[in-house]
């Protein structure tokens, strides 16, 4: 049993031992004693990654002085003013650096989403030496990053054994492109910074960050206590999406409408991290392990959730990028992780300029009750029925340095 997670939320016990969060039904999983219960944990792992493709996780070994730190970083790196942030701009074909407000706005039509990519600085990383700033801006940010990505990946480490143990693979069998040390290295650390909403929205009807599915193999995603929004989309994956060739499960920066129904809660759990399976894993395994949609909602101040900023953390781990990715079955053509990498970045490259994209996507289809019963939106909606995203674009003042691209109707 997780020893180090509050009785308050996790509620079922079942006779097998599998602990659930009451408020999202994700299965809680302890890794303690790994080498003693891995059969157990792999079960439980299996059973999750099949199921929702979601899960927590305790007994991880990550301190939590380390996570705080590391949120300290993202305090630090999302203070700089955009003139410096900016000459680190997010690289398509590597998924690393800096992606602003202003551009997310373009691309994922929410203007309440700004995000910094961190790799791995090896000097045979194509994009050595660009994607931090200088050191004396954010001593010792470069360096910590690695630290931690080290840690968090010899946990991801432990998550890929037990997969592939619960699969009847040998144990070591996903970590072949998981050399931390090599000049391929493609494992990224994702820092989400999302503002403070209060007194822009009186509702949670908008989305800080868009429904999407992760590019990569694994993502180990911590968060803070108390800062909600996170939501799934079970059923909803890589694989069940038509708009993905059952050929081809690549990065393709997909959009799922915000506005599908079903979306679960699957709010932070103290103790824990949020791990879930991402699209490589899934092409990896023929689509057994399922890379779901999520997405984080702002906050609703009828309910009370804070209105204030929101940041995670998204280890996003991946094989090293000359990896070659076979699917166990076939099912998908064998392809290099850094083509698929790749593809993903190139994905969302060719969004800037792509508005049936962002119809698409992101606004009007299937669009239902389920939001235009909320608050402001249902007003902005009947004036501008078209996309509800632009709707929220009116209010500039949250981020004075940025000028509007985008002209409300
Ligand atoms: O901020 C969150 O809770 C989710 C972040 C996420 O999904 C991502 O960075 O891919
Ligand atoms: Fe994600």
């Amino acid at each position: 049993m997780a020893s180090n997670i509050s009785s308050a939320v996790v509620s079922e016990h079942h006779a097998e031992g599998s602990v659930f969060d009451k408020t999202s039904g994700l299965r809680v999983i302890d890794l303690s004693n790994f080498e003693e219960r891995k059969q157990e944990i792999a079960q439980q792992l299996v059973s999750s990654a099949k199921d929702v493709g979601f899960f927590f996780i305790t007994g991880h070994g990550i301190s939590q002085s380390d996570i705080d730190k590391t949120f300290e970083y993202s305090k630090l790196f999302f203070n700089l003013p955009v003139s410096v942030k900016e000459k680190h701009p997010f690289d398509l074909d590597t998924f690393a650096g800096w992606r602003g407000l202003k551009e997310l706005s373009e691309v994922t039509g929410t203007r309440l989403w700004e995000q910094f990519v961190a790799p791995i600085d090896r000097p045979g990383n194509p994009i050595a030496g660009t994607k931090y700033p200088e050191d004396n801006l954010i001593p010792g940010f470069k360096k910590h990053v690695e630290e931690f990505q080290r840690k968090s990946q010899a946990v991801a480490g432990l998550l890929l054994r037990g997969l592939a143990i619960g699969l009847g693979q040998s144990e070591d069998f996903f970590l072949g492109g998981l050399d931390f040390d090599a000049d391929d290295v493609a494992t990224l650390l994702g820092f989400n910074y999302y503002p403070p909403t209060e007194g822009h929205w009186k509702a949670g009807d908008a989305f800080r960050l868009h429904g999407h599915a992760d590019y990569n193999l694994i993502t180990l995603l911590y968060r803070r206590e108390g800062e909600t929004g996170l939501e799934l989309l079970p059923g909803k994956d890589a694989v069940a999406d038509p708009r993905v060739k059952n050929q081809d499960i690549r990065g393709a920066w997909r959009g799922v409408p915000d506005n599908t129904a079903s979306w679960v809660p699957a709010p932070p759990l103290k103790g824990t991290i949020t791990v879930n399976i991402a699209d490589i894993l899934t092409r990896w395994t023929d689509g057994e392990l399922r890379s779901t949609y999520h997405r984080v909602r702002s906050p609703d101040q009828a309910t009370g959730e804070p209105l204030g900023e929101r940041r995670s953390l998204a280890h996003f781990v991946a094989p090293n990028r000359s990896f070659v990715v076979k699917s166990i079955k076939g099912t998908y053509p064998p392809i290099t992780a850094g083509e698929l990498i790749a593809s993903e970045g190139h994905a969302y490259g060719s969004k800037f300029n792509d508005p049936e994209w962002q119809r698409i996507a992101y606004s009007t289809e299937g669009f239902t009750a389920a939001t235009a019963t909320r608050g402001p939106a249902r007003h902005a909606l009947s004036q501008n029925p078209s996309n509800v995203f632009r709707v929220f674009v009116g209010s500039e003042d949250l981020f004075p340095e940025e000028a509007p691209r985008i002209a409300v109707a």
